[in-house]
């Protein structure tokens, strides 16, 4: 396989199937409401193609493009409908599934079709002839009908690999029946990049139509799969936001359209574009109600993110020499990671970001490291406490912390009462404001909660912005389970003012005193980005 050349592609299609075949993920269950709401985020990004589901065989399908005829505009990309060939035996006039496609008013149909003998005989349990029948009867009367029709060729690689005539005589049907697009797919997703090159390859001496990659991630190979077919002469990627899909996916369709338009120079989308696409993305995640995965290339909030000192000592002098794009081209972002891999060029870049100039303080850089690295051995972790390390930095830069209360004590405890089985905490914090002393209690579900309680109620006279503070993320972590009870407690939070967020790290013999650590710097930091002064 040659990867060098660019490849000889006027124009690509980009087919988005997040609604349809991304929908098939375990867990997903898009609402029609829900796929109102993708379809033009994925319209905005400039996809050629949204498939928009099966009509006639999922209700809410059927629904969708009900409403999308009404109620969708699209400025970019055409919508189509997916579904399969007529039954075997049948004709495709007479076909109640085929007739609720045309009923969908899709402008474009995509049909799977069997291309694997085995498929045919033995899940079809019809002949490889009545198969292409069915292909050549389906595609003609969906395109006299005036529509543009996609052939999905299904298990096409594996079908090619046991019996290549068979799986062509397919495509060929297809073709010459008005497919306009005929997408091979590796349906079962175990394919290797150097094989799709070269069944594409094989496939594109023998044809001269659209074809197309339709590739599942089962070797892990869905993008570079996509890639392969492309570079071999295939002019259609189909594909899913975020990789959703069956079993391991689809392949990333935002990984494609980055590498086609980043890496091969071959432009694909038609709206918002690349600049967009980590918005997007992530947009698209809320709907779908599954958390964005950070490593996912180009879009994950780690795309771009760096741990090692060596990589920020050269980051320092060009960012290009450890990226392998500059992240603004999607959309993204730069970000430094601070923890005991850091050196001092890591903790300057981080002060950057965090808008502090620390260039050519050599000595600062050299106790901000050692602190770090000090306390990350002792079970901190910076890189995902932001706010504890600008907290520390902060001391080290104005030799002191914001002094924003003086804890005398607090203590918490846990009643269980074993008739309801209910469990009730209560806490008590005693601290200075200025030369106020405050003796608060917080009741909780838990002694964290309760602690929370009662250190904020503390608080919100003196500095009223704590009002607005939420906790929103919570995570324990023991770190050394060899010595049980002794163990060392890690504890992760995240707080919100409703418009931003931030984590800080508490660290302990047990869970409240690493909670109590976390919460002090929860809300010291929000009170020192609402630019409090402390009394
Ligand atoms: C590779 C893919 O991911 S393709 C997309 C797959 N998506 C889905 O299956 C989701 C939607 N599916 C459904 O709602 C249902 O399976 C339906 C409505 C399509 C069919 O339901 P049923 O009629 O109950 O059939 P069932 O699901 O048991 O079996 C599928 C039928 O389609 C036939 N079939 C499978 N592929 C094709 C094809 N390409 N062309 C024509 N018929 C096909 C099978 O032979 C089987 O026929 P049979 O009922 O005569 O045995
Ligand atoms: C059509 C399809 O989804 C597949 O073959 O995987």
């Amino acid at each position: 396989m040659s990867t060098a050349s660019k490849p000889d592609v006027a124009d690509v299609h980009v087919y988005d199937t997040t609604l349809r075949d991304g929908a098939q993920q375990e867990g997903m269950n898009l609402s029609v409401a829900d796929k109102l709401a993708i379809a033009p985020l994925l319209d905005e990004l400039g996809v050629t193609f949204i498939e928009g589901g099966w009509p006639g065989a999922i209700p809410k399908d059927t629904e969708f493009f009900a409403r999308a005829e009404k109620d969708l505009t699209l400025a970019n990309a055409e919508l189509a409908a997916f579904g399969s060939t007529r039954k075997a035996g049948g004709r495709a006039h007479t076909d109640t599934q085929v007739r609720a496609l045309l009923d969908s008013a899709a402008p474009t149909i995509t049909l799977v079709a069997k291309s694997d003998i085995r498929h045919v005989e033995r899940a079809l349990r019809t002949d490889g002839d009545e198969n292409l029948a069915m292909i050549a009867d389906t595609v003609a009367y969906l395109t006299d009908a005036g529509r543009r029709v996609i052939v999905d060729a299904e298990h096409f690689f594996d079908g090619y690999r046991f019996d290549p005539d068979y799986a062509l005589r397919a495509v060929t049907t297809a073709f010459e029946a008005g497919a306009d697009v005929v997408a091979l797919c590796d349906t079962n997703g175990g394919m290797l990049p150097d094989w799709v090159f070269d069944i594409v390859s094989s496939v594109r001496e023998r044809t001269d139509g659209r074809l197309g990659i339709h590739a599942h991630n089962d070797s892990g190979c869905a993008v570079a799969n996509s890639m392969a077919a492309v570079i071999a002469g295939a002019h259609h990627v189909q594909g899913t936001v975020n990789g959703y899909g069956e079993r391991t996916g689809n392949a990333d369709l935002l990984a494609v359209v980055a590498n086609l338009e980043l890496k091969l120079e071959i432009p694909v989308l038609g709206g918002a574009g690349l600049a967009e696409v980590t918005r997007i993305a992530h947009a698209v995640s809320e709907i779908t109600n599954i958390a964005p995965f950070a490593r996912q290339p180009y879009i994950g909030a780690s795309a771009f993110a760096h741990k090692a000192g060596l990589h920020a000592s050269a980051i320092r002098v060009d960012p290009d020499l450890y990226q392998h794009i500059d992240p603004r081209k999607v959309g993204n972002d730069m970000r430094m990671l601070v923890s005991d891999m850091a050196g001092r060029a890591s903790i300057e870049l981080k002060g950057r970001e965090l808008g502090f100039d620390l260039s050519g303080q050599s000595d600062l850089l050299g106790r901000v490291t050692e602190r770090v690295k000090d306390a990350e051995a002792n079970g901190y972790t910076f890189d995902a406490a932001d706010a504890s390390f600008e907290l520390l930095l902060r001391e080290e830069i104005a030799g002191t912390r914001p002094a924003y209360f003086r804890t005398e004590s607090w203590r918490a405890i846990v009643e269980h009462t074993q008739q309801t089985g209910e469990v009730n905490a209560e806490a008590t914090v005693k601290l200075h404001t200025g030369d106020v002393r405050v003796v608060s209690t917080g009741e909780g579900n838990g002694p964290v909660n309760a602690l929370d309680a009662a250190l904020r109620q503390s608080l919100v006279t003196a500095y009223p912005a704590i009002e607005d503070f939420e906790l929103i993320d919570y995570k324990v972590r023991l770190l050394d389970s060899s010595h049980g009870t002794d163990a060392v407690t890690r504890v992760l939070l995240e707080m919100t003012d409703g418009q931003d967020s931030w984590s800080t790290v508490g660290v302990g013999p047990n869970i409240l005193e690493a909670s109590w650590e976390a919460l002090v710097d929860s809300l010291v930091y929000g009170l020192v980005r609402h630019e409090v002064v402390p009394l």
